[in-house]
C-alpha cells in the first residue's frame, strides 16, 4: 500500500467502526441523562413539596394540639385539602401513629411507577403521624421512551449518513488514488508499476495453464524532435493519440501501458504455446509500427513519428516478469538500430549487442568530457575546372583503445543520447574556425560544410541561435558556410522546418540536401523549401557505370536542381569516368575518394598551402554515353538543353 492511501485506509476504518460505535453510545447516553436527570428534578420538587406541605401541617398541629391529641376523627375536618394542596398526579396523605390513613388529598394512587417522600409530623416535639407525598413518574418513563426513541433515530441518521455519504466519498477518493498510482496522469494508461504486477500475474497464471505471455516494448521514433520543435502541447497530443491508437491495437484482455516518456508496452495474453504468441505478437507489434506511422496532426500542423517494437514471449525468451520485459527493451533497442519503424523478437545474441551497447555509450560521455572528437576535411571541387572550392568536414572519434571511429558507428548513439546538439555545436565551431583561419591564410573565401543532425534541426530557434553564435566567434563569413541537411526533413513537410530553413537562409548560410535521392522527397515540396544544393547520393553515382539508367536518374536530378535554381554537387565519385561523366552531365560540383579523401585537419592544410590542383581540368568534356541515355529518356539532351521534369505530387525519387 502506498503511503498515500495510509491516512485515507485509516479514516475509513475510523469511520466504518469506531464513529459508528460512538454515535451507538451517544444515542444510548442522552435518553439515560435524561432520565436521570429529570428523576432528581421530579424527586427534587416532590421533596420540596413535602417539606412545606408538612411545614404548613406542623404549624398546624401547633395552633390547635386539642384536634390532634384528642380527637383524631376531628382531625379529618381541620386537616382538609387545602391543607395538603393539590396537585395532579400527586397524592398526598397523612398517617396517624398507627399508620392509618387520616387524611388524603385523594383516594386513588396515582399511576405507576411512583416516587414518594415520607415526613414525620411532630407536635411538641413528639412524633404524631406522617405525611406522604406520591407521585407517578409515567410521564419521565414516556418521556425517556421518546427521548430514546428520538436519539436513536438521529443516531441513525447520522450512522447511515456517515457511512452512505462519507464513507462512500471516502472510497472514491481512495479508488481515485489507488488509479492514479497505478495510472499515468496524461494517457490515462496503466503505468510501468502496474503494468509489471500484471506482467507477474500472467506469468503465474500461464505457468499453471501451460500457455504463453508475449510482452511488446514500444519506443517512439523521433518524439524528441516534435517536443522539440512543436513544444510540449504538441509532444503530450502526440502522447495521448499514440495511446489511443495503441488501445484500438490490442483485443479485450489485452493491456496498453506508458512505462515512461515516449516508450509504451502492451501485454498478450495467450491461450497457446510461445511460438503461437510470437506470431500474435507479431501481428500486433506490425499494427502498432503501422499505426504509429500514419501522420500526426497538431494545430493543423502534421508530423511524422514511427514506433520499434520488441518482443519478448514466456516461457521461451525468459521466465520472470523483470527478463521479460528487459529482453523486450532489448529487442526494442535492437529493432530501433535496424533503422526504426520496426518490430523484432528478442534473441539472445541481442544480449552481447546490448553489453557493447552500453560500453559505447559509456565511452562516448567520456569522450564528450574529454574532447575526444576530431574533423577530418574532404574536398569539395568543381567539377569542370577541377578546382578546390573547400571542404565537407566529417566528424571523427580518436578512441584511445579502438583508434579512429568513423561517424557511422556513433553519430545515431549521440542522437539518441541527447549528446548531438553539444558534438554538434563543436563540429560547427571548430569547422568555421579553421575555414576562416585558411581562407585568411590563402585569401581565399573557401566554403565548408557541416552535417547537421535531424535533432540539431529540432531545436528550432535554438539552432538558429547556435549558428548565428558560431559565425559571431569564429568570424566566418556566412556565405561560406553550408550547412546540410538530411532528406527526411524534407518528408516531415512541417511548417516549422521551412520557417527554420528561411531564417537561417537569412542569416546568410546556404543549405543542402544531403544523400538526394535515398528517401521518398515530395517534389512538389522540394519546390517550396529554400534549398542551395542537392547532394546526389553515392549508391547513384557508384552505379553510373554499370547501370546506365542511373545515368538518366542522375541526369534528371541535376536538371531538377537546376530548374529549381539550385546547384547540385555529387558524392562519391571514385573515378576519372565517373568524374566526366557528371561534368558532362552538368553537375556542378563533386566529391569522393577520385578528388580527394577526408584528411585530418593538418593534411587538409598543407593541401591547401600546396595550391596544386587536385584533378585537372577537364579540356574536352567526356560524350556521355549516348547510346544509354537515348535508350533510357529519349533522345541525348545537348548541353543546357535537357529535358524538363514535372514535378508529380509526391513520388519517390
Ligand atoms: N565509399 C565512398 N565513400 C565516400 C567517398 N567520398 C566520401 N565518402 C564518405 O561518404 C560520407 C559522406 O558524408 P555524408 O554523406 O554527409 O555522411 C556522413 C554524415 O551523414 C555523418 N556525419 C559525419 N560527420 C558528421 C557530423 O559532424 N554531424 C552529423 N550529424 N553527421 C555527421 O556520417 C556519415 C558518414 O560519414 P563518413 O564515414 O565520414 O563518410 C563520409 C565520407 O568519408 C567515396 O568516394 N566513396
Amino acid at each position: 500500500m502506498t503511503s498515500a492511501k495510509r491516512p485515507l485506509r485509516s479514516a475509513a476504518y475510523w469511520l466504518d467502526h469506531v464513529a459508528v460505535w460512538l454515535m451507538l453510545a451517544v444515542a444510548a447516553a442522552v435518553p439515560l441523562t435524561y432520565a436521570v436527570a429529570q428523576f432528581q428534578y421530579e424527586k427534587g420538587t416532590l421533596a420540596t413539596t413535602a417539606q412545606t406541605r408538612s411545614y404548613l401541617l406542623a404549624q398546624y398541629i401547633a395552633r390547635n394540639p386539642q384536634y390532634w391529641q384528642f380527637e383524631e376523627a376531628r382531625l379529618v375536618g381541620f386537616v382538609n385539602d387545602s391543607m395538603l394542596g393539590a396537585q395532579p398526579g400527586e397524592r398526598r396523605r397523612v398517617l396517624d401513629a398507627k399508620g392509618q390513613v387520616a387524611v388524603e388529598n385523594v383516594p386513588q394512587a396515582p399511576p405507576r411507577p411512583l416516587i414518594e417522600v415520607a415526613l414525620t409530623l411532630y407536635d411538641a416535639g413528639r412524633p404524631v403521624g406522617n405525611l406522604v407525598v406520591e407521585r407517578s413518574i409515567r410521564p419521565l418513563v414516556l418521556g425517556t421512551a421518546l427521548v430514546s426513541a428520538a436519539s436513536l433515530a438521529i443516531a441513525l441518521l447520522l450512522i447511515w449518513l456517515i457511512k452512505s455519504v462519507l464513507l462512500h466519498a471516502l472510497r472514491q477518493s481512495e479508488s481515485d488514488l489507488r488509479f492514479r498510482a497505478e495510472h499515468d496522469t496524461l494517457t490515462s494508461l496503466p503505468n510501468r508499476e502496474h503494468f509489471r504486477t500484471r506482467v507477474v500475474a500472467a506469468i503465474e497464471q500461464a505457468a499453471q495453464a501451460r500457455t504463453a505471455v508475449a510482452v511488446l516494448f514500444i519506443d517512439l521514433d523521433h518524439f524528441k524532435a516534435i517536443n522539440d520543435a512543436l513544444g510540449h502541447d504538441a509532444g503530450d497530443a502526440t502522447l495521448c493519440e499514440v495511446a489511443q491508437r495503441l488501445r484500438s491495437t490490442i483485443r479485450q484482455g489485452d493491456m496498453v501501458a506508458r512505462l515512461s516518456g515516449d516508450e509504451f508496452a502492451i501485454l498478450l495474453d495467450v491461450t497457446h504455446d510461445a511460438e503461437v504468441a510470437a506470431g500474435v505478437a507479431r501481428e500486433v507489434a506490425s499494427g502498432v509500427v503501422t499505426q504509429c506511422g500514419r501522420p500526426f496532426s497538431f494545430e493543423g500542423q502534421v508530423h511524422r513519428i514511427g514506433a520499434s517494437v520488441g518482443i519478448a514471449v514466456y516461457p521461451s525468451d525468459a521466465d520472470t516478469a523483470d527478463a521479460l520485459l528487459a529482453h523486450a527493451d532489448t529487442a526494442m533497442l535492437n529493432a530501433k538500430r535496424a533503422g526504426r519503424g520496426k518490430h523484432l523478437r528478442y534473441a539472445p545474441a541481442m544480449q552481447e549487442a546490448q553489453r557493447a551497447r552500453l560500453e559505447l555509450e559509456g565511452d562516448l560521455r567520456v569522450a564528450v568530457a574529454e574532447g575526444q572528437f576530431l574533423l577530418h576535411y574532404q574536398p569539395l571541387i568543381d567539377l569542370a575546372s577541377g578546382q578546390l572550392l573547400g571542404s565537407e568536414a566529417l566528424l571523427r572519434w580518436q578512441h584511445p583503445q579502438r583508434g579512429l571511429v568513423p561517424p557511422i558507428e556513433f553519430i545515431t548513439v549521440l542522437e539518441e543520447m541527447g549528446l548531438i546538439a553539444e558534438v554538434g555545436r563543436w563540429v560547427m565551431q571548430r569547422a568555421c574556425c579553421v575555414t576562416a583561419r585558411w581562407s585568411h591564410e590563402h585569401g581565399r573565401a573557401l566554403k565548408v560544410a557541416v552535417n547537421v543532425s535531424p535533432l540539431q534541426f529540432a531545436q528550432g530557434e535554438a539552432f538558429v541561435e547556435t549558428v548565428r553564435a558560431v559565425l559571431a566567434e569564429t568570424g566566418l563569413p556566412p556565405q561560406q558556410l553550408q550547412l546540410e541537411l538530411t532528406e527526411g526533413l524534407l518528408m516531415s513537410q512541417s511548417e516549422q522546418s521551412l520557417a527554420l530553413m528561411h531564417q537561417l537562409r537569412a542569416l546568410g548560410v546556404s543549405l543542402a540536401i544531403d544523400d538526394f535521392g535515398t528517401g521518398y522527397s515530395s517534389l512538389a515540396y522540394l519546390r517550396s523549401f529554400p534549398v542551395d544544393t542537392l547532394k546526389i547520393d553515392r549508391s547513384f553515382i557508384r552505379d553510373l557505370g554499370p547501370r546506365p539508367e542511373h545515368i538518366t536518374l542522375v541526369y534528371a536530378i541535376v536538371q531538377l536542381g537546376h530548374n529549381l535554381g539550385m546547384k547540385v554537387t555529387a558524392e562519391g565519385i571514385e573515378t576519372a569516368e565517373q568524374r566526366s561523366q557528371l561534368a558532362d552531365l552538368r553537375c556542378d560540383t563533386g566529391q569522393g575518394y577520385f578528388l580527394g579523401r577526408p584528411v585530418p585537419e593538418e593534411v587538409y592544410a598543407r593541401l591547401l598551402a600546396s595550391g596544386e590542383p587536385l584533378v585537372p581540368a577537364i579540356v574536352a568534356p567526356v560524350v556521355v554515353q549516348a547510346a544509354v541515355l537515348a535508350a533510357a529518356s529519349g533522345p541525348v539532351p545537348a548541353a543546357g538543353t535537357g529535358p524538363t521534369l514535372s514535378m508529380p505530387e509526391p513520388v519517390p525519387v
